[in-house]
């Protein structure tokens, strides 16, 4: 097999190792970009909408503090714009359908009261969490005890506000709250900017989109990147040691550092020689995917803004358990998107195609009236079942995980880097998070590389052969 010689390798051509290889380029650092599909963007994909329009099947949204990606996108001239925001919301709860407006639905008052209190108890404890070392948090270990679900049980009695909390649970992290612990939903609100900002358009994470879809970013730095980026190229081995060595299905790569690229689980499904220190094998083996499919259904029209609704909506009852108005900017075509999270994307994934239309157009109807059952276009993306991501939005830490590994989760093993937006203590888990830690893994490298024997680091300068 051929052996290609560089000074530094970055597996996977998501955002993360796309910035990861444009900062290494930046530096005057040879790279090889190597990613397993035919495309790049990772979790962010576009799917053609008509018109050069497209929608997103992966992530998409922008919100305040993700500065990273706001700028990225700014600096490639790629526009964006507010989410659709105007009118009501819907609300299913207990078989009824209501209306509201503002963030978090209104149910009684014990309900409204209970669910309230629990968010500014959870906004609290999130503030005392360091999000780039959760394991210091005060109350660490007690709070990596439990899971999420456990919290909820012994804080909010009402139907409401734990269905309320349960659906927060589904809708930010694509995860059952029995299945996460505490401690990580903690984590996350302080990674990011709280538990409200998480679940609100304008002010909060789902604030902005993407003009002609987020994948357009991967695309714009695949371009940039042209040169080093292998596409095709599924990595299955690295050899590590005083150089690392990247085995892929049709090559070979030597380099002086790699940055992997890809979150925790994927990463841990690459042969390491020697094998990993065992407390970064065993994050991997106890960081698993969320679960979400994302339905798309493509109308001629945005018909429900006309009766005065915003195209949001909650739900008790599912499959689909919220939507969203994710139409471009013009309106035209309407698109409703729908998310099936958690264990729920789990069932959904096994029923046959055209029930799984179906049940997602019989939520869609059940809230936006019969139209929503006639779209002319409808596609769905699980993530689950793709094999170079094998879940989303991002790997979680069950109880335990994090104040016992969770300090291997950005460490260097030796010349092996990890980015992904998982490693990334600000914005974890999102695009911003994805090029944060695609910019750190990167500056990892330059430094050791700079200190090494090598005499200069400078733009534009000659790479040192390997081997
Ligand atoms: C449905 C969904 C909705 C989301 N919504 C949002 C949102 O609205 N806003 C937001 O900010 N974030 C959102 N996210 C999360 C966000 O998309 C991800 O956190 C981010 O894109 C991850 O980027 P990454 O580069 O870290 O990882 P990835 O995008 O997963 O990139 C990893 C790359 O590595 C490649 N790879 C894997 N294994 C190998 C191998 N062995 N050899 C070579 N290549 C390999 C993969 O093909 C992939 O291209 C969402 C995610 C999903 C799935
Ligand atoms: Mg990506």
């Amino acid at each position: 097999m051929k052996t290609t010689h560089t000074e530094a390798v970055v597996i996977g051509a998501g955002l993360s190792g796309l910035a990861s290889a444009r900062e290494l380029r930046r530096s005057g650092i040879e790279v090889a970009l190597l990613e397993a599909r035919d495309r790049v963007g990772g979790r962010t994909l576009n799917h053609p909408i008509g018109d050069g329009k497209a929608v997103e099947l992966g992530g998409q949204w922008i919100g305040p503090g993700q500065d990273e990606i706001a700028a990225l996108a700014d600096e490639l001239g790629i526009p964006t714009f507010p989410t659709h925001d105007a009118g009501k919301k819907l609300f299913e709860h207990s078989g009824h359908v209501v209306a509201y407006n503002g963030t978090v639905p209104k149910a009684g008052p014990i309900g409204t009261a209970e669910f309230g209190i629990a968010v500014l108890r959870l906004e609290r404890m999130a503030k005392r969490v360091p999000p780039r070392a959760p394991w210091e948090a005060p109350r660490a270990k007690a709070w990596d005890r439990e899971t999420f679900a456990s919290w909820i049980r012994r804080n909010a009695r009402s139907r409401f506000a734990r269905e309320a909390l349960t659906l927060w649970s589904e809708s930010v992290l694509a995860v059952d709250p029995a299945d996460i612990s505490l401690l990580h939903v903690l984590a996350h609100a302080s990674a990011h900017r709280g538990v409200i900002a998480l679940c609100s358009t304008t002010g909060g994470a789902q604030e902005r989109r993407v003009v002609g879809g987020s994948q357009r970013i991967a695309l714009a730095l695949a371009e940039e990147l042209a040169e080093c980026l292998r596409l095709r190229q599924p990595v299955r081995r690295i050899e590590h040691g005083d150089f690392v060595r990247v085995h892929t299905d049709h090559a070979v790569f030597e380099a002086k550092h790699v940055i992997v690229a890809m979150s925790p689980t994927m990463a841990g499904r690459l042969c390491y020689d020697p094998p990993l220190p065992p407390e970064r094998d065993q994050l991997a083996q106890h960081m698993p995917m969320g679960s979400i499919v994302k339905c798309v259904a493509v109308y001629d029209e945005p018909f429900w803004r006309k009766s005065g609704r915003s195209g949001q909506a909650l739900s008790d009852r599912g499959p689909v358990k919220f939507a969203f108005d994710n139409s471009p900017p013009d309106g035209n075509p309407g698109v409703l998107l729908g998310f099936v999270a958690g264990a729920h994307a789990r069932s959904f994934s096994q029923l046959a195609p055209e029930v799984r239309k179906q049940r997602a157009l019989d939520c869609f109807t059940r809230w936006f009236g019969p139209e929503a059952d006639q779209p002319r276009d409808y596609v769905e993306k699980a993530w689950a079942q793709d094999e170079w991501a094998r879940g989303g939005y991002f790997g979680y830490m069950p109880p335990g995980v994090w104040t016992t590994l969770g300090p291997a989760l950005g460490r260097p093993v030796g010349r092996l880097h990890w980015a992904g937006s998982e490693t990334s203590g600000v914005c974890m888990g999102s695009m911003d998070g994805a090029i944060r830690a695609g910019k750190r893994a990167a500056a990892e490298v330059v430094d050791d590389i700079c200190a090494g024997p090598r005499p200069m680091c400078l733009n534009g300068a000659t790479s040192e052969l390997l081997g």
